[in-house]
């Protein structure tokens, strides 16, 4: 068993590689919620993700699972794994790559996927099998950065909104800092100016730069992060609502200059950036996402081109239908029902209860994709397990050859659609009016 992954594996467009991630929360009195489950994404450079899905059914658990910022009651399974894209080509000893058995986070710690092998010279790093000390020096703000869901959380209460802006630039991007070639972030003026170039990016006033979080809006607030965000120049961003408390114009605003953020790439031209955006706001995404990820109850149900998606082809999943039906520019009409409660998810299709579609198989055959031999499995959120080895199989990587115990069955992954309707088990018509309910 290993956390050091063989970056080699990935397609060197690959920034980052989730599979087969499950978090669940331990509870008093053994109730589990299970926040993820089962969730395998690619984000590639240049690549714009955007992941929807209704409040609590697991984005920014997802998110923060990425980033080792789960509680102490998480238990996570599976990997997540930087590319070279992201690592640099630096390769893992001076990227905070860990050998085996470390400890994990959490009160029973990280079921690592154990599908790589070890002894590859060029390995990434996994995000869930990293120790705090990587994550915090290497990882967080600087190969991947984070736009926060509640930004007044995040800042320092202390420090003015230049001050914090400037030292991000400074300790990131100045001399002795990781991204030193970057750019000529030397001495006081270039720093002053680089911080409020970013928070002009951000569209954060520059009237407001020397005031302190408590002395801002939440929309200010919401700026100050995006900006902070953009300071660090990290080659990955996670933006979770970047957008919200702002007004339309903003909106767009904000998230056209994500987007150009990741279009752009960093100063010094190595590799492009990209980015997994998390937000409820649909024409949001649909400004800047190349593929965009519906969630369901700690699943991700479908992933889909976001032309098909918000185009005439639209999504396939009942529920990311649902999704897009509920604009005010199009149906108007909200999915019906309430999702399930994730601490006592139904043994079928999590969305059965509210889909138009569904059939009698849908409450009993496992969703697509599930894991069924690992440590967390469908519906194992009523009976809490420890952690047993080996650990969940995962889903191989695309592009790893049969002997690094990999196969092409990832290459799978951008059609995902975790649906099994008999009408339309591969769902290979996307035509709404070839739908046909079955629903007894
Ligand atoms: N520490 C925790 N202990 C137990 N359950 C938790 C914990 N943190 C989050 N959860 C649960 O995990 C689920 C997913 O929460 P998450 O915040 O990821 O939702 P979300 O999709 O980001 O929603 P929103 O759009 O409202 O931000 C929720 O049911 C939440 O209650
Ligand atoms: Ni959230």
């Amino acid at each position: 068993m290993t956390d050091v992954l063989p970056s080699d594996a990935l397609p060197s467009d690959v920034l980052l590689s989730v599979r087969g991630l499950h978090v669940r929360f331990l509870l008093p009195r053994g109730r589990v919620v299970s926040a993820v489950t089962d969730v395998s994404f690619d984000v590639r450079a240049g690549e714009c993700l955007v992941l929807v899905g209704e409040s609590g059914c697991g984005k920014s658990v997802l998110a923060s699972a990425l980033l080792g910022l789960l509680p102490g009651n998480a238990q996570t399974a599976g990997s997540a794994v930087l590319g070279d894209a992201v690592l640099g080509g630096a390769g893992a000893p001076g990227r905070g790559s860990a050998g085996p058995g470390f400890p994990g986070r959490g009160s029973t710690g990280h079921v690592p996927s154990g599908h790589v092998p070890s002894g590859f010279g060029s390995p990434g790093l996994d995000l869930l099998a990293a120790d705090e000390r990587t994550l915090a020096r290497r990882v967080r703000g600087r190969l991947v950065g984070l736009v926060p869901q509640s930004p007044a959380a995040h800042l320092t209460p202390v420090r003015t909104v230049r001050s914090q802006l400037e030292e991000t630039v400074a300790e990131l991007r100045g001399p002795r800092g990781p991204q030193a070639a970057r750019g000529p972030w030397r001495g006081r003026a270039a720093l002053r100016t680089a911080a409020a170039d970013a928070a002009e990016r951000a569209a954060f006033p520059a009237s407001h730069l020397d005031r302190y979080p408590h002395e801002l809006s939440g929309g200010l607030a919401q700026r100050a992060a995006v900006a902070l965000a953009l300071a660090g120049d990290a080659p990955l961003l996670l933006a979770d609502e970047p957008t919200t408390g702002l007004d339309r114009d903003l909106v767009d605003l904000t998230v056209d200059e994500l987007r150009r953020h990741v279009d752009t790439g960093p100063a010094d031209g190595a590799g492009r950036r990209g980015m997994l955006m998390i937000t409820h706001d649909l024409a949001a995404a649909s400004r800047v996402a190349d593929r965009v990820a519906v969630m369901y109850a700690g699943r991700i149900v479908e992933i889909c081109d976001a032309a098909d998606f918000f185009g005439a082809r639209g999504p396939r999943h009942p529920y990311s239908r649902g999704l897009l039906d509920a604009l005010p520019d199009r149906a108007f009409v909200p999915v019906p029902g309430l999702p399930p409660e994730l601490s006592d998810l139904p043994p079928g299709c999590a969305f059965a209860a509210r889909c138009g579609h569904a059939t009698r198989a849908c409450g009993t055959v496992p969703t697509l994709g599930a894991v069924t031999d690992g440590a967390v499995v469908p519906g194992a959120g009523r009976t809490p397990a420890p952690v047993p080895s080996p650990a969940p199989a995962v889903p191989p990587r695309a592009g790893a050859s049969p002997g690094t115990g990999a196969s092409a069955a990832a290459t799978a992954l951008p059609g995902l659609v975790a649906c099994h309707h008999p009408h339309r088990p591969e769902h290979p018509d996307p035509e709404p009016e070839s739908v046909e309910p079955t629903h007894a």
